[in-house]
């Protein structure tokens, strides 16, 4: 009964934005189941499902959303509670005092939980601010929902495929695909030193490092670096990225990174890259479609595939798919 506002709470999804239409409904039939049974414990019931539902939901005790978070969603449920005159559940008002006595903070990292289907679920450590620490990779980016869901949709394809993901930030990406595609190999790649050492914490939390099987990885990779380098290990079927379309400056490196890992290999299947970009800023996508054209890398749009995460969807995102020019149109691959 709670599925879809559960997903939407572990998932961090904006307070005001959580669907309290829902839990006023709740709330309503059990105040009125009351009246007729003449039994005041409804509301009290109702309040302790609500609770189990949210803040004493398994995922959360083990991957605690920040408290900040959890006063705000509180205070909400406390109005709405006191609208039906009813007495406020024990347990609500302690964990709420509990919180109101601590100095919250805005910047405080907590976890997301996202919940794929029944049994798999991925919890990530994340900030709450979009940039901090001087880097945007702390936390969970738009496109990446949108690339995320494209993996589970073409999990059957991404079977066994060598996969390396560029500027992974907190993980979702990757993660995603390890837990649903089983892909041959997964690397995961960001530079930034703070969000390396948040990508390690969210694939230990999530118990990836030590039973690796298929095989998962996280390495330093700067596109800057990697770009001019004549040699490299890394090898690819299949470049996933996120949001790493965001800044003109870097636009050349990062094609230039694409370009590398796209070379054909002998006797290997061509690698294509699937570019998932939030359009905020036409003359941004404008430069990286330039700079694919300089390197002689084509592009298609993919479809949007089946939304299954919990997130705020503001921007349009697009899929670009880029493999090598070539005579087979790759999009019959992917398309
Ligand atoms: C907007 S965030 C997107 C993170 C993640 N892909 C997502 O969609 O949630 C951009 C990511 O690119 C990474 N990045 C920025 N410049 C980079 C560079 N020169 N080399 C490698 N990664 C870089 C950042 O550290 C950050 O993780």
């Amino acid at each position: 009964m709670f599925e879809q506002f559960t997903k939407s709470f572990l998932a961090r999804i904006p307070v005001s934005k959580l669907d309290w239409k829902f839990i006023e409904e709740t709330l309503n039939q059990s105040s009125e189941l009351g009246r007729v049974n003449g039994n005041e414990d409804e509301m009290f019931l109702c309040q302790e499902n609500i609770l189990n539902a949210t803040v004493h939901h398994p995922l959360n005790l083990k991957y605690p959303l920040p408290d900040v978070y959890i006063h705000s969603f509180l205070k909400c449920l406390i109005n709405m509670v006191e609208r039906f005159h009813c007495e406020i559940h024990s347990n609500i008002l302690e964990k709420y005092t509990n919180l109101i006595c601590k100095n919250l903070s805005t910047v405080e990292a907590g976890h997301r939980s996202f919940m794929i289907d029944e049994t798999t679920s991925i919890s990530l450590r994340e900030n709450i601010s979009i940039i901090s620490d001087g880097t945007t990779g702390l936390c969970t980016w738009q496109a990446a929902f949108h690339l995320a869901e494209w993996c589970i949709a073409n999990r059957q394809r991404i079977t066994g495929m060598t996969v390396v993901e560029l500027g992974s930030g907190a993980g979702l990406v990757g993660l995603t695909c390890y837990k649903t595609c089983k892909p041959g190999y997964i690397t995961m790649t960001d530079f930034h030193p703070k969000v390396m050492e948040t990508l390690r914490y969210n694939l230990e939390n999530n118990q990836l490092i030590e039973n690796s099987s298929p095989p998962i990885d996280i390495q330093p990779l700067d596109w800057m670096e990697f770009h001019t380098k004549s040699e490299s290990s890394l090898q690819a079927d299949l470049v996933l990225a996120s949001d790493v379309v965001f800044d003109v400056e870097l636009i050349p490196a990062l094609v230039g990174t694409l370009s590398k890992l796209l070379h054909p290999r002998d006797n290997k299947l061509l690698p294509s890259a699937i570019v998932a970009c939030t359009e905020r800023n036409q003359e941004t996508l404008n430069r990286f479609l330039y700079e694919l054209a300089q390197q002689n890398l084509t592009y298609g749009h993919l479809e949007h595939a089946p939304s299954i995460f919990a997130c705020e969807r503001n921007y349009p995102r697009r899929l670009k798919m880029c493999p090598r020019n070539r005579q087979t149109k790759e999009e019959d691959r992917w398309g």
